[in-house]
C-alpha cells in the first residue's frame, strides 16, 4: 500500500476578493522507502503541496491519505498526533530554537514526538550518534545555533527531523544555501535514510543534480504535475 496518496488535490488561496490557484488536480502516490524529488519553477506550488501533505494546510479539493488515513477526516488533535508520530520536517523557515544547543534542539524534537505517542520512548542515543557521525556534527552538539554555520544548522535540522524515526521526511530545499560539501552530506544522508531505514523522503529542490539522487522526480508547473521521471537513485560523488 502507498504510504502517501494524493487524490485530485487542489488548493486556492483567498486573500480578500483575490483567488490564487496554487494546486490543481494533483494525483500521485509514494511507496514506503521511496525517495521522491519535486522540482519546478518558483510559484509552481511545491511548498503548498508540502504543507498539505504534512497536514499543515487544508486542501481546497481532493484528499491526502497517509498510510491509508485521510487527513481531512481527522480532528485537529488527531492530525497533530499523526503528524508528530509520522512526519519529520526539514523546512528552512522552521529554524532551530536559538536558546537551545544543537543537542537541545534534537532532544526537544524527540520530546514533542513523545507527547502524542501511545508508547513513550527514550532518546535513542545510538541513533543520535549515528546521525551526528553521518552528518559530521559530533563536535558541534553543545553549540547554540548562532555559534554554528548555516550548513551546520541545516545538518542539525536534519538530525532533528530524523531522530524520531519518522516514516515520512518532507525536506523543502534542504541543500539551499549550502556549499557543495555540506550539500552532498545532506543528500547522501537523505539517500541513506530512505534506502537503509526505509524512510520515505520527499525533497523539494531547484538543483537538477540533487534531484537525480532521488528514485523519482516529479516536475510541477502552474500547480500541476507535468512530468514524472526516474532519478538515478545514486548518492552524489559515490
Ligand atoms: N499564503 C498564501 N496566500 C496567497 N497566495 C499564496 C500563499 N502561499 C503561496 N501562494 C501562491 O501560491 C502559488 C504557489 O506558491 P508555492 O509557495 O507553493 O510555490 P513554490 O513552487 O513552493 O515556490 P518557491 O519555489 O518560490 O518556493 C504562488 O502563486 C504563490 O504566490
Amino acid at each position: 500500500m502507498p504510504i502517501i496518496t494524493a487524490q485530485n488535490l487542489g488548493k486556492t488561496y483567498r486573500s480578500g476578493k483575490l483567488q490564487v490557484p496554487a494546486l490543481r488536480n494533483v494525483n500521485f502516490s509514494v511507496e514506503p522507502g521511496e525517495f521522491v524529488a519535486i522540482v519546478g519553477p518558483s510559484g509552481s506550488g511545491k511548498s503548498t503541496l508540502f504543507y498539505i501533505l504534512g497536514g499543515l494546510t487544508a486542501a481546497t479539493t481532493g484528499s491526502v491519505l497517509i498510510d491509508g488515513v485521510d487527513f481531512a477526516k481527522l480532528s485537529d488533535a488527531e492530525r497533530t498526533k499523526m503528524r508528530r508520530a509520522k512526519i519529520g520536517f526539514v523546512f528552512q523557515r522552521f529554524n532551530l530554537l536559538p536558546t537551545l544547543s544543537a543537542m537541545g534542539n534534537i532532544e526537544i524534537a524527540h520530546d514533542i514526538a513523545n507527547l502524542g505517542a501511545a508508547t513513550k520512548t527514550t532518546l535513542d542515543l545510538s541513533l543520535l550518534d549515528h546521525l551526528a557521525g553521518l552528518l559530521g556534527i559530533q563536535g558541534r552538539l553543545d553549540h547554540r545555533p548562532n555559534e554554528l554555520s548555516g550548513g551546520e544548522q541545516q545538518r542539525v535540522a536534519i538530525a532533528r527531523a530524523l531522530i524520531t524515526r519518522p516514516s515520512i521526511v518532507l525536506a523543502d530545499e534542504p541543500t539551499g544555501n549550502l556549499d557543495t560539501k555540506n550539500s552532498d552530506a545532506v543528500l547522501n544522508m537523505l539517500r541513506t535514510s530512505s534506502r537503509e531505514l526505509n524512510q520515505t523522503v520527499l525533497m523539494i529542490t531547484h538543483n537538477p543534480e540533487a534531484a537525480q539522487v532521488a528514485d523519482r522526480i516529479l516536475t510541477m508547473r502552474d500547480g500541476e504535475i507535468t512530468n514524472i521521471e526516474k532519478g538515478s537513485g545514486v548518492p552524489v560523488h559515490a
